[in-house]
């Protein structure tokens, strides 16, 4: 009999060979617009968005509240339409959701009749992947997250921090190219959100995803981020880009490097006068 980890192995390798083996994550977007219309007015959302984002890039948007920044998410999520423009992940273009796009956003949008472990299996069950192949990637998840001893309980037993570890759990188990983030740390406690930011990046190493995270914190953007793209408001549009040269391993004392502290200045600067 086929062991849990022989079947998570296979049930991986059948993905990896299920791929074209081309990009992987890359998210393409190319003079996008987005318009609000009601029957007495017109609103423009996002104007003249242009954003590429490669395989496993870490890329964070950063804006003021109403720039645009979830529209652009969930646009990208398949879940609006855009008005007009390009977009596409790996060349294909986007019609609605799907599962190669994980998403986990600040309100906890966990199956409160499920338990953890079959919150983290949701997505793997309707794919059809057998028990055991299930079993031993919620297994690989909880350990992950931490949380072996809360795999029977229910979300409401878990506290905010440990119901978004379960959400990131939910949406990495299918192995999607891309995860999108929209402030997903935003309801949590400092300390709590610190914790979150590096347990993310740790996942994010070993598991290799693009991400395209959504925060109106300066110090949140700059620390997870390899690239921050940041946003100005009326009309929702990208005003600049920083690439962000830290070390790729980031500890709590990144954040106190000149480095750091030099851009959280500057970005500062530019929401302000935006
Ligand atoms: N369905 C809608 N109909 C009309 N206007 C909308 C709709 N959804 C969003 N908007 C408007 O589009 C603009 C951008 O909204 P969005 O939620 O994308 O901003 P945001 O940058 O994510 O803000 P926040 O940080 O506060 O969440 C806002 O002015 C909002 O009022």
């Amino acid at each position: 009999m086929q062991s849990a980890s022989e079947a998570v192995t296979a049930v991986n390798e059948s993905r990896e060979q299920g791929s074209t083996g081309a990009e992987r994550g890359r998210i393409d977007i190319q003079n996008l617009q987005k318009v609000y219309e009601s029957r007495k007015s017109q609103f423009q959302a996002l104007k003249d968005i242009d954003l590429t984002i490669g395989e496993n890039e870490f890329v964070t948007i950063l804006g003021p509240s109403g720039c645009g920044k979830s529209t652009l998410l969930r646009i990208v999520a398949g879940l609006e339409d855009a008005t007009s423009g390009e977009l596409t992940i790996d060349g294909e273009d986007i019609i609605g959701p799907g599962a190669e796009r994980g998403m986990v956003f600040q309100g906890y949008t966990l199956f409160p009749w499920l338990t953890v472990r079959e919150n983290i299996e949701y997505g793997l069950k309707l794919k059809g992947v057998p028990t055991l192949a299930r079993r031993g990637i919620s297994n690989h998840w909880l350990r992950i997250i931490r949380l072996e001893k809360f795999a029977s309980a229910y979300p409401k037993q878990l506290s905010g921090g440990m119901k978004q570890r379960v959400a990131i759990a939910r949406a990495l188990a299918n192995r999607p190219k891309v995860l999108l983030m929209d402030e997903p740390f935003g309801a949590l406690d400092a300390q709590t959100k610190v914790e979150m930011q590096e347990m993310l990046l740790e996942v994010w190493e070993k598991e290799k995803t693009t991400v395209l995270f959504i925060t109106h914190d300066i110090d949140e953007a700059i620390f997870l981020s390899q690239r921050i793209v940041v946003m100005g408001a009326h009309p929702g549009r990208i005003i600049r880009e920083f690439r962000i040269d830290l070390p790729s391993e980031r500890t709590a004392d990144v954040r106190e490097l000149p480095v750091f502290l030099q851009l959280k200045r500057e970005l500062a600067q530019l929401l302000k006068h935006d």
